[in-house]
């Protein structure tokens, strides 16, 4: 434990040495910083706080797809500046690195898309039979025991790190898990705003993705946000991604990170159709470079398989990750129309 404080280099060991993780650490940073690492890639940090402040308790979590790289390069940096004493928390924080045998093959994952498998589906139909199921429950779990120390009125925050398989429009967005008629959040798209996401999907039916189960189970603040497209390790232009590191970290280390918004600024759409692949002969009706948030006239067939075509169902109509390989079943699009929110809490 004495090289991962010195170091910070929690992800590589995970990576590296995994087994140095299968029983749990506590241990203290000098700064009296509570760390416990409950397995490989699983971290949490609890600081020292005064009676009278109140905590967040935010959950970080990045590579539930292994090869969404921009995340997990900015997660591992924040989990070694707080190792190492760089930075001092505000509040608890708790990251996960999602599925690290997919980052060491460089791909979104080895059997199973670790994000249909949230909410319990990792446990229905066959059962917990592969390490992406397993790795989808512990990491439910983890979420679960981090959130279980929060007290009354205290927030509970989770911001599920993707980037993107193609080129989009509005290159970072947000997919905001359907609230089952809560209201949405001012202050956290303020919050995404600040971290340079200005467009927000409104999902509006339940979902077996990480975020939706944070929001869902927990009554959490949470999202899907993706800040741009995948790309290898050691080839993303950070500076793009430097509004979201600086609002990370000024979330985790400030007591009151409270940034405006002007509603104007953002770009809001509900989503319209969830396209879900039925057949194995599914296509789709543009080019396979055809960017995110690209729209079209009503009437436009956006995608066809054996028995049915999709597809705009109103002029404006924008498709979202697009992609034709998903397994029989699952999501292969989403058409999103712009909207407005309403009845907005703080
Ligand atoms: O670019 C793509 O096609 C996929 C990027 C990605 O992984 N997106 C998430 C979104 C999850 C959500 O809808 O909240 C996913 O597909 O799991
Ligand atoms: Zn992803």
């Amino acid at each position: 434990m004495q090289q991962l404080i010195e170091q910070g280099n929690f992800l590589a060991l995970s990576r590296t040495q995994p087994e140095l993780f299968n029983t749990p650490h506590h241990f203290r940073l000098e700064n009296n910083t509570q760390v416990f690492i409950g397995d490989a890639g699983i971290i949490a940090f609890t600081p020292e706080k005064s009676v009278s402040q109140t905590s967040k308790h935010i959950v970080l979590s990045c590579g539930v797809h292994g090869n969404e790289t921009a995340p997990i390069e900015i997660c591992d940096d924040l989990v070694r500046q707080i190792l190492t004493g760089e930075i001092t928390l505000a509040h608890r924080v708790l990251f996960l690195f999602g599925n690290l045998p997919a980052m060491d093959i460089a791909e979104r994952f080895v059997e199973e898309n670790m994000n249909r498998l949230f909410s319990g589906a990792h446990s229905a139909g066959e059962g917990c039979n592969n390490d992406e199921r397993r790795r989808a429950k512990a990491l439910e779990d983890a979420v679960s025991d981090f959130f279980s120390a929060a007290c009354d009125g205290e927030g509970k925050y989770h911001y599920d790190l993707h980037t993107a398989i193609r080129a989009s429009k509005n290159e970072k967005f947000a997919v905001y898990p359907y609230l089952h008629g809560r209201n949405h959040s001012k202050g956290q798209l303020a919050f995404l705003a600040a971290c340079g996401v200005k467009t927000i999907l409104l999902s509006e039916s339940p979902t077996t993705t990480f975020s939706y189960f944070s929001s869902h189970q927990h009554q959490a603040h949470a999202f899907t946000v993706e800040l741009g497209k995948v790309q290898p390790f050691g080839h993303n232009d950070m500076t793009r991604f430097a509004d979201a590191r600086d609002a990370l970290t000024a979330l985790i280390t400030q007591q009151t990170f409270a940034p405006e918004v002007d509603m104007d600024s953002l770009d809001i759409y509900r989503v319209n159709q969830v396209i879900n692949k039925q057949q194995e002969d599914f296509k789709l009706h543009f080019d396979d470079d055809t960017p995110n948030f690209t729209d079209y006239a009503k009437g436009t067939v956006l995608a066809s398989e054996s028995g049915k075509t999709y597809v705009a169902e109103q002029d404006g109509e924008a498709i979202v990750f697009p992609n034709a390989k998903v397994t029989i079943g699952q999501r292969a699009m989403l058409t999103v129309v712009p909207t407005q929110l309403e009845n907005l809490d703080v």
